[in-house]
């Protein structure tokens, strides 16, 4: 295990060094170091990862471990508290591993608590639930839950995304999310390390005050160290139907009606252009029937987004997917994003030689870019999701045309449960939102990244909508407060005595707290 350590450290250490040294070659081809450094790296990374939580599972040590691990986070706040609270706290999870587009800066001057906790705890059939530790990744679980037949009602895409860390005290959302809601509503119970030390469990039954504000609440109320998700069971395949539509009501139309019908597993959009989209819907089955089975994970198989292109001309079409490559479909191409870090990517002579080692991680992208990549991506693309009530989908739409124009568009419709934290309807019940995802560069005439996304922000503030904390974020501290509802957050703080341990949520997300 360790030699696999010591070549990925290599790897990442010619590549950060390269990049150091040889900046132009770095912005211009990306794609060198992407192929020779950071494939190799990550695929190595993920087996390594692979083998250390197979054997934690068969060996079952995780269990027995975790009561330790968690006196060791109790230990290290209660130092905290002895040695004078010099500086807030935070996690010691460096800013790199974060799948959030930019690098904490607050890590630096912030007592660093280590929550090394990674591990699946246990599955509950009986009660459908799975316990897990916070560090525990997408992949991690839905690897074990589908081997023995269960899966997460909700499945973010990316394999990285951490469960309880990102996910719970972040947003996590997939197209399954019109019928479960987020990530945060399938959270069944919670277990906090306060800011004294001590380990509370909160869930509707108990301490329900602090477990409703724990969502969105980015490690400012506590250090979770574990957490209890529902689960349901799991099928093969993903029976799934592609609708093209060719004009901006029928995509307003056929999304929002879709969206609305409970007997869709999933729903998903990708928008082409102004007129143009596929509505994609999807039901869990345990058989094929007469229906072709596509294994779009298959390393040499096509970007999902470039195959569901071609069915805005060849559909409708009806086609079964297994179900972990269905979880995965917007992996390989980072949604649409390898297309500018490997521009022929795509290209069926790269995906047969290459294939079976992408995507480079998220992780090692971040660690090895530079200034100049930075302001690239700063300057020349968006990346961000916002989360918006489906009944200003049109104005929205036209609001992303005139604006960024940028294709293309995800959609991915959510039911936001009214509640009492920090996210939850402005009316007094449920209601459907839809998330619109944009990332690349925008093609309107001279952009302007600050300003256009001012107005973006100033838009979705104004219907009622919500901005993803893991991008961006230029929102001033006031309208942070119209956007997110502090009440119950701010009574939290107070009676957890967070003030002065944590910062604010604003003061670790705005773009200011980041480099
Ligand atoms: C026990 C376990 C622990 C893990 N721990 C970590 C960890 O700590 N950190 C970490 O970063 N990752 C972790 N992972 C994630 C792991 O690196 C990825 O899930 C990897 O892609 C698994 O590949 P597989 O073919 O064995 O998966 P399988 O479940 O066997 O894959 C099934 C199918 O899904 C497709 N598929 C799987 N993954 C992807 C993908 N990413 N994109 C497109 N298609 C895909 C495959 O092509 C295959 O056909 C873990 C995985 C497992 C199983
Ligand atoms: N499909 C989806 O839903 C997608 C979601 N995302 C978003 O990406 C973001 C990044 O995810 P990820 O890299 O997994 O997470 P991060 O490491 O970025 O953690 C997110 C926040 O949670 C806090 N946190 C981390 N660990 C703990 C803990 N044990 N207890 C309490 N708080 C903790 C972090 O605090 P600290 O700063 O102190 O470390 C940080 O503020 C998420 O917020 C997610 O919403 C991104 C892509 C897709
Ligand atoms: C489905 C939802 C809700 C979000 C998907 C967001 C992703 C497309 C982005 C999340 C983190 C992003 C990063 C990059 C690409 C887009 C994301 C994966 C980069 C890899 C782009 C290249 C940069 O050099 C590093 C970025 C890190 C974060």
């Amino acid at each position: 295990m360790s030699i696999w350590l010591i070549i990925i450290s290599t790897l990442l250490t010619l590549a950060v060094f390269c990049i150091k040294n040889f900046g132009y070659f770095i912005v211009n081809f990306r794609w060198f170091f992407a192929i020779f450094f950071l494939m190799p790296a990550s695929l190595i990374y993920n087996i390594f990862y692979y083998v250390r939580s197979r054997l934690v599972f068969k060996l079952n040590t995780a269990p027995t471990r975790h009561h330790e691990k968690v006196l060791n986070v109790q230990r290290q706040v209660l130092e905290w508290n002895k040695s004078g609270k010099q500086t807030l706290m935070c996690t010691g999870r460096p800013g790199w591993k974060a799948m959030s587009i930019r690098e904490a800066r607050y890590k630096l001057i912030y007592t660093n608590i280590h929550v090394d906790l990674m591990d699946v705890l246990e599955v509950d059939a009986e009660k459908k639930s799975v316990r897990v530790e916070p560090l525990v990744s997408m992949g991690q679980v839905t690897t074990h839950l589908n081997s023995i037949g269960w899966t997460l009602p909700i499945v973010p895409e990316l394999d990285d995304l951490t469960i309880g860390c990102g996910l719970v005290m972040g947003v996590g959302i997939e197209s399954s999310s019109h019928k479960y809601g987020l990530m945060q509503h399938l959270l069944i119970s919670a277990e906090i390390v306060l800011s004294d030390g001590s380990l509370i469990k909160c869930s509707q039954l108990e301490n329900s005050d602090l477990f409703n504000a724990l969502p969105w609440s980015h490690g400012t109320l506590g250090f979770l160290v574990a957490a209890e998700l529902r689960i349901i069971p799991a099928k093969r395949y993903v029976r799934i139907h592609y609708k093209p539509v060719h004009s901006f009501k029928e995509i307003i139309e056929t999304f929002t009606k879709e969206s609305q019908n409970q007997k869709n597993d999933f729903v998903e959009g990708l928008v082409f252009s102004p007129n143009d989209a596929v509505i994609m819907t999807g039901t869990l089955t345990d058989s094929l029937g007469h229906d072709q089975l596509n294994e779009i994970g298959r390393y040499y198989k096509p970007w999902f987004y470039k195959h569901v292109e071609t069915l805005l001309n060849n559909g409708p079409k009806v086609e079964c997917i297994p179900l972990r490559q269905y979880y995965h479909r917007h992996t390989k191409g980072l949604f649409w994003q390898m297309q500018d870090i490997i521009p022929f990517g795509n290209n069926p002579i790269f995906r047969y030689i290459f294939g079976w080692m992408v995507p480079p991680k998220v992780s090692f992208l971040k660690l090895t870019q530079n200034k100049s990549i930075k302001d690239l991506y700063e300057k020349h693309q968006i990346i961000q999701d916002m989360l918006l009530p489906i009944t200003t989908l049109p104005q929205a739409l036209e609001f992303f045309q005139k604006e960024l124009e940028i294709y293309p568009l995800w959609l991915c419709p959510f039911i936001l449960f009214d509640g009492s934290g920090f996210v939850h309807p402005k009316t007094k019940e449920d209601q459907l939102y839809v998330d619109i995802g944009a990332y690349g560069a925008p093609k309107i005439k001279n952009y302007n990244s600050y300003e256009a996304l001012r107005k973006l922000e100033k838009f979705v503030l104004c219907n009622n909508g919500f901005q993803m904390l893991y991008a961006d974020s230029y929102l001033t501290r006031e309208e942070f407060h119209q956007m997110f509802d502090h009440r119950q957050y701010e009574q939290m703080r107070a009676k957890y005595k967070c003030e002065n341990a944590f910062p604010e949520v604003y003061d670790k997300v705005n773009r200011k707290a980041r480099s």
